[in-house]
């Protein structure tokens, strides 16, 4: 069958949407209900797309259906064969996400974790320049770094001014996003690029967004942190950005930080 035969869904590059990721059948599901509700309280005229596995059940599925969201399962990605220590054991499924680049029918989409909360309008981001990757710079201060070159010499992307990378250990590190918010525009020929990439590429501590920083990495853009407000921002950098301009909080915190974020942002 000649490439051009591919029946290839119609692409609309006006048509935009969110997109989120959702798999089993825990608490996640109360995450992604709260994304739903935040987009809309937000008056965002985008609707939400979950990208679900097919192990989310039925009863789960109904309720994003009743906030109105448009669900499309997906097949599983898994990475080759490894021995990798995840930073988190979890994190294989998390390769699963590459899928949202077969979601052609839209010509830009926002990607956005379960564990994420909109309490402003993002709308504007889909106005950027195409062609380049948007996303916000991850922090390395997080016991999660600690097996990480950047941890233990206590640097972070966040301050280089505060610890500057020894000349004995090389370039510094490329600027590194964290992967629960992007702005991206599906297309099939990334998506096969990205498949056929995992494919060859050795798996590392934090899985898809390790690989996604690599696969990007000459078209990423760095966006403020009020996009992606990391928690761990509000106790490691503070300074970093202004709280009163936060419009995007990832709660990817463990659950003793929690206290520290509720208490933060119950005082805005
Ligand atoms: O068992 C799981 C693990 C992850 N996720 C989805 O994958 C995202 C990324 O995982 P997680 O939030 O745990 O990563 P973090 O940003 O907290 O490291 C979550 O927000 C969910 O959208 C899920 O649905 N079920
Ligand atoms: O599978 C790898 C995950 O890596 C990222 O989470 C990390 C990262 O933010 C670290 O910097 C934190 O220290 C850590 O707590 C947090 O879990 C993404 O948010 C998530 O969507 C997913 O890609």
């Amino acid at each position: 069958m000649s490439p051009n035969s591919i029946m290839e869904p119609t692409t609309n590059l006006q048509k935009r949407a969110y997109v989120t990721f959702l798999a089993g059948n825990g608490d996640y599901v109360k995450g992604v209900v709260g994304l739903a509700k935040g987009l809309r309280k937000v008056k965002s005229a985008y609707p939400l797309v979950v990208a679900i596995l097919p192990d989310v059940p039925e009863e789960h599925r109904e309720i994003l259906e009743s906030q109105g969201c448009i669900i499309r399962e997906i097949e599983p990605v898994y990475p080759p064969e490894n021995q990798t220590q995840f930073s988190m054991a979890y994190y294989v499924i998390n390769y699963s996400k590459l899928r949202i680049w077969e979601f052609v029918d839209y010509g830009k989409m926002i990607y956005l974790d379960g564990d994420i909360q909109v309490f402003e309008n993002i709308d504007h981001l889909f106005e950027k320049p195409t062609g380049y990757f948007y996303a916000v710079k991850d922090c390395f201060c997080e016991k999660t770094w600690s097996t990480s070159p950047q941890y233990q010499i206590k640097y972070c992307q966040q301050c280089p001014e505060k610890v500057q990378w020894p000349l004995e250990m090389g370039s510094p590190p490329p600027l590194y996003f964290n992967a629960g918010m992007f702005l991206y525009e599906p297309k099939l020929e990334t998506y096969f690029d990205l498949l056929e990439t995992l494919k060859v590429t050795t798996p590392t501590s934090f899985a898809e967004q390790d690989f996604l920083n690599m696969f990007f990495r000459d078209v990423f853009q760095p966006i403020p942190p009020v996009y992606n407000l990391v928690s761990a921002m509000l106790w490691r950098h503070p300074d970093k950005f202004d709280l009163d301009e936060v419009k995007v909080v990832h709660y990817c915190a463990a659950v003793r930080e929690f206290t520290v974020i509720s208490t933060v942002l119950s005082t805005y």
